[in-house]
């Protein structure tokens, strides 16, 4: 499969990649730090990666997250699976009305995913591919002191889970996977939680990337890891409320005047 995964220079990302590389994989790793994502793919063909390369740049500047979805297809002649990872570096902090701080997290954690999306689709088209969107439960309950964080993954779950819907009624075979993680153990999360929030056991990020793979390769709709935060996530009014709003679309009149891009 050709794969391309971002936010690859260390945690969740990096050992998706691995992962992958064990399987074969022709792979394309992004993140800022060059040096880091060198590392990451010699690592991945000694691990037996069919083919990894790296396009290094930053999520904030848009242009450059439509060209790695371009230059990754190029490389790897079309695209099996987009794995949406990376996020802004996250300071726990009180709102203090910076907004040009928040839209800043908006263009790196959401505005680069729906660029990366929208560049794929046309490949994702042509192999019945899927995307994998890496979330948390912070996209789903309420927590202090990441507003900007929080934002961001409430606004994926809503533009994701309504597009999960929009391909099913257009009959277009590229599926979406979210993937809903609690705690893990990456450096980063586990530095930037230490002394604000205590008493909570983080979960092993291999074990996560093992899970984010399963669910992206199995199709399915939404994952949760570890698997005690599902219960976080069920609920059945809304589904429900869901399915009864669908029934009063008429799908008909729609499929008919619209294509979808
Ligand atoms: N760890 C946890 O507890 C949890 C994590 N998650 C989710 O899992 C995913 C991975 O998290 P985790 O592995 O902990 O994150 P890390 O902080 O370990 O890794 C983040 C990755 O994103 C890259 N990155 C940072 N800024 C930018 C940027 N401006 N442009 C491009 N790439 C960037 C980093 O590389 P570089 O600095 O080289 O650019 C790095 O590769 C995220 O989506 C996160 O929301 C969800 C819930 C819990
Ligand atoms: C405190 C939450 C765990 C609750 C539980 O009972 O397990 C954490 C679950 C997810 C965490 C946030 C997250 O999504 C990842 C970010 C990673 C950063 O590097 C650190 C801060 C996070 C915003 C992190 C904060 C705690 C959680 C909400």
């Amino acid at each position: 499969k050709r794969v391309i995964v971002t936010g690859a220079s260390t945690g969740i990302g990096e050992q998706i990649a691995y992962h992958l590389a064990r399987m074969g994989a022709h792979l394309v790793v992004t993140a800022r730090t060059e040096a880091k994502l060198k590392k990451v793919i010699s690592e991945c063909l000694k691990l037996g990666a069919a083919s990894a390369h790296f396009i290094p740049g930053t999520m904030e500047d848009l242009v450059f997250a439509e060209q790695v979805v371009t230059k990754a297809g190029k490389l790897m002649g079309g695209l099996d699976m987009l794995i949406l990872n990376h996020i802004a570096p996250v300071n726990l902090r009180f709102f203090n009305g910076d907004v040009a701080s928040i839209r800043k997290v908006m263009d790196i954690n959401f505005f680069s995913y729906i660029t990366m999306t929208s560049a794929a689709l046309p490949m994702l088209k042509v192999t019945n591919g899927s995307i994998v969107v890496v979330s948390s439960i912070a996209g789903k309950l309420i927590t202090p002191l990441i507003a900007d964080y929080s934002a961001a993954k409430f606004a994926l779950d809503g533009f994701y889970s309504s597009l999960q819907k929009e391909l099913q009624l257009m009959n277009v075979n590229i599926s979406i996977t979210l993937c809903i993680l609690g705690f893990i153990n990456t450096d980063s999360a586990v530095k930037s939680l230490s002394g604000i929030v205590e008493n909570i056991t983080p979960s092993p990020k291999e074990e996560c990337a093992v899970e984010i793979i399963k669910g992206g390769a199995l199709r399915q709709k939404v994952i949760a890891y570890p698997s005690s935060i599902y219960i976080s996530m069920w609920n059945p009014i809304r589904t429900i409320q869901e399915y009864f709003i669908l029934l009063t679309y008429n799908i008909d009149n729609i499929t008919r005047n619209q294509q979808f891009s």
